[in-house]
């Protein structure tokens, strides 16, 4: 399952389902019975229960879970403050099958507890937590005992992941249906622990998975993912080219380079300024060097049409020149990846890198940083980052990557990553990755699924490698990402 929803397309769900003869308690019955299931699964032997129910349908969840976990033997505390006939409906009809004592909300629940189930708020969150809940939150996870949170922690806003005031942070979270954007999207996904998703009898028929952001893994796209033909050469598996900085700035090619040789590429050239040629060439053996200063070098270089791939921006520095050569390549065949300085160099002048990116067919993939997306794409309106990156990618009409979302063209396709770890906090990743992107589309695929699947891998290399991982040890840890591929594929 691949989709995720936000909350108000989890709420069309619930009304369709209901419209269409599944009486809303039935789901929420379900969806209390399955977090009890969670707690009975995670801990057989607790004996005390505290569970927070909110005034909403999230609290509803929570008199369900309650009335089970009684049933089943756990000494149940619940906390619930508000007035019962002001419940939603089917809340106040849970709550009235419940039992057990009522007690109000406060840190005395909290005392004995051994696990903490959150029932405040889920998809109705509609604004900041504050005062007593807030206090109460704060004390919850700082008194030590696990939390599971019902569909979504309290406080985190389940499309958009930001916290409201404040937010439990949970060992994990049961959701219904299906995750929604505000699982994946930072920093919700910090408080969600590992989330779960239980089928409350919603028919899976009701979802129009194109609306939808996906969580990017394998299964988006990598059977098509490139590999050596069996008798293919090197130049069927494309030819890269990346840009060079100055003399004084010409790590970030070489490491971008080196991601695309290791993501695939069959040649990969730094294409260099006269003055950095001795430099690049002492530190490159299997990447090859060839001069280029300014945009006229550039040209001349990409007039080869089997240099099929072309990556600008790290190191390369602000200004006229970047500009020229950005221009240049855009007119020119091969895709392109624009990173960093590129993007950074048209903040002045948005709609002649927008315009230049329309008036070609090639893939474009452009990986902004949160900075550099600011810088282009300031004023683009949306309550969400995917909302952001949508907008952003409309304006320049093409597809594009901003690390860990990627929307593409279609207004259609958008993924979430949920493959990147902190470990990737680390000067030249983000070269790193703009390589791999270059690499992938150099034997290519699509910008859309070459920046999902170079961002999936990105993230996975770091995984493999672990603590103390530099950015040049990205590129080294592909062979493995490609050998768990490959595994993953025989397996089925
Ligand atoms: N629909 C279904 O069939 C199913 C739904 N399900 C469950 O329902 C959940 C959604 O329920 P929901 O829509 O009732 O919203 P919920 O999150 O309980 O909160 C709303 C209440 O909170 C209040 N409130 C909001 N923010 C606040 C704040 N900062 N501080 C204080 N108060 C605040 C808000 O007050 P108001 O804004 O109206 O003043 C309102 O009273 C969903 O997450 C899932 O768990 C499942 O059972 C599956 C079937
Ligand atoms: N805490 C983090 N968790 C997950 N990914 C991260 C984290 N910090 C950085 N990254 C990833 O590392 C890369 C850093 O890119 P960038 O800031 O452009 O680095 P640089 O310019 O030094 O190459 C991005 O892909 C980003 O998503
Ligand atoms: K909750």
């Amino acid at each position: 399952m691949h989709e995720l929803l936000t909350a108000e397309e989890m709420g069309r769900a619930d009304r369709i389902t209901i419209e269409g003869g599944v009486p809303g308690a039935v789901l929420m019955e379900n969806a209390g019975r399955g977090v009890a299931d969670e707690i009975s699964a995670r801990f057989p032997d607790a004996s005390t229960v505290a569970l927070l129910c909110g005034p909403g349908n999230n609290g509803g969840d929570g008199f369900v879970a309650a009335r089970h976990l009684l049933e089943r033997g756990y000494r149940v505390r619940l906390g619930f403050d508000g007035d019962p006939a002001k419940l939603p409906a089917d809340a106040a009809h849970m709550a009235a099958r419940f039992k057990g004592a009522v007690g109000p909300l406060g840190p005395d629940l909290l005392a004995d507890a051994e696990v903490i189930v959150d029932g405040l708020f889920g998809a109705g969150l509609a604004r900041p937590i504050e005062g007593k809940l807030a206090a109460l939150i704060d004390q919850a996870n700082e008194c030590g005992a696990p939390i599971i949170a019902i569909d979504v922690p309290s406080g985190i806003d389940g499309t958009t992941g930001a916290v409201r005031g404040t937010a439990i942070g949970a060992s994990a979270t049961v959701t219904f249906f299906r995750r929604k954007s505000g699982h994946l999207l930072l920093p919700g996904r910090l408080y969600c622990g590992a989330v779960r998703v239980v089928d409350i009898g919603i028919p899976a028929p009701f979802l129009k998975p194109s609306l939808t952001p996906s969580p990017m893994s394998p299964a988006c796209g990598f059977p098509r993912f490139p590999g050596p033909r069996r008798r293919g050469t090197k130049y069927l598996r494309g030819h890269a080219l990346v840009a060079s900085g100055p003399m004084d700035a010409t790590g970030a090619a070489r490491l971008a380079a080196r991601g695309a040789l290791r993501a695939g590429a069959g040649l990969v050239t730094v294409a260099s300024p006269r003055n950095a040629l001795a430099v690049n060439a002492a530190q490159l053996t299997a990447i090859m060097v060839r001069e280029a200063d300014g945009p006229q070098g550039i040209a001349a270089l990409l007039a080869d049409p089997r240099k099929n791939a072309f990556l600008i921006g790290p190191a390369h520095g602000v200004g006229e020149e970047t500009r020229a050569m950005v221009l240049v390549a855009l007119k020119a065949g091969p895709a392109v990846v624009l990173d960093a300085d590129a993007l950074t160099s048209f903040a002045d002048d948005k709609e002649a890198l927008f315009e230049a990116i329309r008036a070609r067919e090639a893939p474009v993939v452009m990986t902004p940083h949160e900075g550099e997306f600011a810088r282009l794409f300031g004023d683009v309106a949306g309550d969400s980052k995917v909302e952001k990156a949508r907008a952003a990618a409309s304006r320049a009409a093409r597809p594009w990557c901003s690390k860990a979302r990627i929307p593409s063209r279609r207004r259609t396709q958008a993924v979430i990553d949920a493959n990147g770890t902190p470990w990737l906090a680390t000067a030249g990743s983000g070269d790193v990755l703009g390589g791999m992107v270059l690499g992938l589309l150099a034997q290519g695929m699509s910008g859309f699924l070459g920046a999902s699947a170079a961002v999936w891998m990105h993230g996975q290399a770091a995984r493999i490698f672990g603590p103390g991982l530099i950015a040049e040890d990205l590129p080294e840890m592909l062979p493995q990402v490609f050998r768990g591929l490959e595994r993953d594929r025989a397996q089925g």
